[in-house]
């Protein structure tokens, strides 16, 4: 299991907030996640504050656009010293390719990740958009075009990770959201595991939101996925 697996969404409306959590929990028990709704409001103020206080930040804005716009896009967030950013996988291999050309230059180039499929979403969705393959067949169809645009990995459900890792191989990052502790409610999310599941299962990164940061004490929350993990005693 990778060292430190865990990497924390902080998804809040303002600094403030986040900043007070990232106060609560230690670089040492995890990364940050700044996403779209924190990004959009705080900026790169925000992701600079976190890495003050020692956080690696995934910045997932989840480019989805022509190449030439996305290769920009993901140059600028290389220039945030962010370790790591994702693009989607369903913006194609022209856009993939152009991303990762995009960061050969980069003196501290992030790992680019390509998202396959939401982890929102159900087989049942994607039939209602069009998509005769289920939720499985098309994470494992994206995830091959991701891997040959020379990306360093995928996001997924960790429940596609033992096929993308027999798929793949070992050295291409499966970095999955939708995990919840027992008991916690899945909300909007779709495919979803614990993390002990999904450390079983293959993968290599679980993003955490609300079932560390919607709880009474977040760092009681984090310890907990850490003692699941076997990581802490
Ligand atoms: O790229 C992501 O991080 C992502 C991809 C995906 O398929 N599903 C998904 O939930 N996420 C993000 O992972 C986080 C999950 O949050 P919780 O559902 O609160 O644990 C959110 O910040 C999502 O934006």
């Amino acid at each position: 299991m990778n060292e430190n697996p865990v990497i924390v969404a902080v998804d809040f409306p303002s600094a403030e907030p986040a900043l007070a959590l990232a106060e609560r929990l230690s670089p040492e028990l995890c990364r940050l996640k700044v996403g779209k709704e924190l990004f959009t409001r705080c900026g790169p103020a925000l992701v600079a504050g976190l890495q003050d206080r020692g956080f690696d930040v995934f910045l997932d804005l989840k480019f989805h656009d022509i190449p030439n716009t996305v290769a920009g896009a993901v140059r600028a967030a290389a220039d945030l010293g962010v370790w790591m950013v994702n693009v989607h996988a369903a913006g194609g291999r022209r856009m993939m390719v152009a991303a990762a050309e995009a960061l050969q230059s980069s003196s501290h180039a992030p790992l680019l990740i390509g998202v396959t499929v939401l982890t929102s979403m159900s087989d049942e969705d994607l039939r209602e958009m069009g998509y005769t393959e289920s939720a499985g067949q098309r994470v494992l169809r994206l995830a091959a075009l991701t891997r040959e645009c020379g990306l360093d990995g995928v996001v997924c459900s960790a429940m596609e990770a033992p096929e993308l890792r027999a798929q793949c191989g070992p050295d291409f990052s499966l970095v999955t959201p939708g995990i919840r502790l027992a008991g916690d409610d899945a909300g909007d999310q779709r495919r979803v595991l614990t993390p002990a599941d999904a450390i079983a299962n293959g993968a290599d990164y679980l993003v955490i939101g609300r079932s560390v940061t919607g709880a009474a004490d977040p760092l009681e929350a984090l310890q907990r996925v850490h003692r699941e993990l076997g990581s802490l005693a």
